[in-house]
This record gives structure tokens, C-alpha cells and sequence, in this order.
């Protein structure tokens, strides 16, 4: 069986041995696209938010509902909030995805950009720890992953120096709870649009998640201590196309309900990137606009969805 390569974010921040890992990072990134990250963040911390989310999940459908996109104020609205099963087509031959969602994002008052401002979320008296232990993971993500591993790819890049600190300050995020529920769940085959994805799941015996390499699906089993890596559609369009932006699915067929927490990483809602040999340029907020108007309005599905057989 393939397995993904594992890349050390303690490595990767250590002097005596980060260009060994870098370079590690690198042909993970070339050939596969997709790799575990050892990242350091306290299993408790994962462990509260993935407890809350299933009790948040668990609430009567009228009480989710209010917290759906017609009752948010943020552009897009499809950006944040509730979603209930079968509310999301990732692919349009596969139809709307049997899973159940809720999205967030750097709540920041007053921040009226594209995918950006305060979510409407369940307090504690509605949804005990759900916004805050989701809120401080968001955090520790960002505090210890996102700036580290954005900073190493940056380097593989080729970017001038100082490149990821001006265009990811701050990051815009999509933070999203998924629950696939356990008499079947699923979704469907598509990219990521943005630059990384960090994928914290729940450790399972089952494998839900398929990546798809040397034109296989291949099981990408979770294993401790460590969050998967899968590159989105801009890191591709950065590097040239040096770097894939992977397709993967997930197909979750019990015994029991599954939690997963992505992180969809994108770089600052108002930057205009350029790739290293000027192949690709792009706006980020129209970039995912695109890509939201096809998922949810259009149909078209995720990513580059519609590319894929
Ligand atoms: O739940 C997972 O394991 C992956 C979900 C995913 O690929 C996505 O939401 O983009
Ligand atoms: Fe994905």
C-alpha cells in the first residue's frame, strides 16, 4: 500500500535540519501533493473540538437551521454557517454530498471583504464549547502550522523574501466541521481551491479518505499526531504547476459517524499573486468567488471538479 510521505513541522522549523526536510517537503509536493504533517497541537485541544461538533451535530434540525446561510451576514453568505445533509454538490455527476456541515472563519467585526466578518454562531447556551473550542483551534492552527509551513512552501516557491508574510497578512480562512453520518456518508471526487488544506480527522480504523494517485484511489488513513496536507488549486497555479493539487473523496461507510475538521488556507483576500515564471496570474477574492459561484450557483461542482472523470 502507498503510503504518503510524513513531513515534521519541528524539522521544518529547526535550524540544523530544515533544508533536509524542505527538500523532503518538496518532492512531496511534486509527486504526491497530499502528506501528513506532524503538528504538535495538544490532542486535547482536537479531541474538545471534535466532542462539541458532535453534540452541535446532534441538536434538533430546527435549532441548526438557524444558523444556516439565510441567516448570515457575511459575502458570500454560502461562506459560513449551517449546512445541512445533502446541502453541498462537491460533483455533479455524484449528485448532493450525504454529509453535514458548518463553516467559520477569522471572525473579525466589522470586515465587510469577501469571505471575511463575524458569523452567526451558537452561543453556549445553545451549543456548550462548540464556538470556543473551534475558535481556539482556529488559533492554534494559525499560531503554529499555518505560518511555518506557508513560510516553507513560500521558499520552495521561489518567492522573493518576505513574500508569504505580505501576502498572508492575515490568511483568509474557511474553517469547516464536517460530519458524515454513519449509515453512509460521502464526498465527492473534486480539488481544493486554495492554497493548503490542513485536514484534522478523527482517528478511525476505517479510511475513509481517498486520494487519487498513479490513477488509483488510494486510502489515506488516519495516524496520530498528525493532520493531512493537501495542496489546493493556487499553490498549483503558484508553483508553475510544479505542484499538484490533488483530487481526493471521501467514502465513509460506518459503523459509527465521522468528524472531520478542515482548514481551507487561502492567502489575504486582497492580494494579486503571480507565479514565479509568470505562468499564472490571479485575484484571490475573484479566484474564490469562481469557485463558490460554481459550487453554489452553477452547479459545477468544487475546484477543478468538472476536470475530472
Ligand atoms: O472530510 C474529509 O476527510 C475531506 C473533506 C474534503 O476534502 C473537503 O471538504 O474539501
Ligand atoms: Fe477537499
Amino acid at each position: 500500500m502507498t503510503t504518503l510521505p510524513q513531513i515534521s513541522l519541528a524539522k521544518l522549523a529547526s535550524d540544523s535540519i530544515r533544508l533536509e526536510e524542505q527538500q523532503r517537503l518538496r518532492m512531496a509536493c511534486e509527486e504526491y501533493g497530499f502528506f501528513y504533517l506532524e503538528h504538535g497541537i495538544p490532542k486535547e485541544q482536537i479531541a474538545e473540538a471534535i466532542d462539541a461538533s458532535r453534540r452541535f451535530f446532534a441538536l434538533p434540525q430546527a435549532t441548526k437551521e438557524r444558523y444556516g446561510h439565510a441567516s448570515q451576514d457575511v459575502y458570500p453568505v454560502t461562506a459560513r454557517g449551517y449546512i445541512p445533509l445533502h446541502g453541498e454538490m462537491l460533483h455533479p455527476e455524484a449528485g448532493p454530498d450525504p454529509k453535514e456541515m458548518f463553516d467559520l472563519g477569522i471572525e473579525k467585526e466589522g470586515d465587510r471583504r469577501p469571505f471575511a466578518g463575524i458569523t452567526r454562531l451558537p452561543d453556549d447556551t445553545v451549543a456548550p464549547g462548540f464556538a470556543r473550542s473551534l475558535l481556539a483551534l482556529q488559533a492554534t492552527v494559525l499560531k503554529k502550522v499555518v505560518p511555518l509551513l506557508g513560510g516553507a512552501l513560500a521558499d520552495l516557491l521561489d518567492m522573493e523574501k518576505g513574500w508569504f508574510q505580505r501576502h498572508f497578512n492575515p490568511p483568509t480562512v474557511l474553517q469547516r466541521v464536517i460530519r458524515y453520518p454513519s449509515t453512509g456518508g460521502a464526498a465527492a471526487k473534486h480539488t481544493d481551491n486554495g492554497f493548503f488544506t490542513l485536514l484534522l480527522q478523527e482517528e478511525l480504523p476505517t479510511r475513509p479518505l481517498q486520494v487519487w494517485f498513479r490513477e488509483c484511489w488510494t486510502p489515506v488513513p488516519s495516524l496520530p499526531d498528525s493532520l493531512v496536507v493537501n495542496l489546493g488549486d493556487m499553490l498549483q497555479a503558484l508553483s508553475d504547476d510544479r505542484f499538484k493539487s490533488t483530487p481526493h473523496q471521501v467514502a465513509h461507510d460506518g459503523p459509527a459517524e465521522r468528524i472531520s475538521l478542515p482548514f481551507f488556507i487561502y492567502p489575504d483576500i486582497d492580494a494579486r499573486l503571480t507565479s514565479r515564471q509568470g505562468k499564472h496570474t490571479f485575484s484571490v477574492a475573484e479566484m474564490m468567488l469562481r469557485n463558490f459561484e460554481s459550487v453554489w450557483e452553477k452547479g459545477n461542482g468544487a475546484g477543478r471538479a468538472r476536470e475530472l472523470q
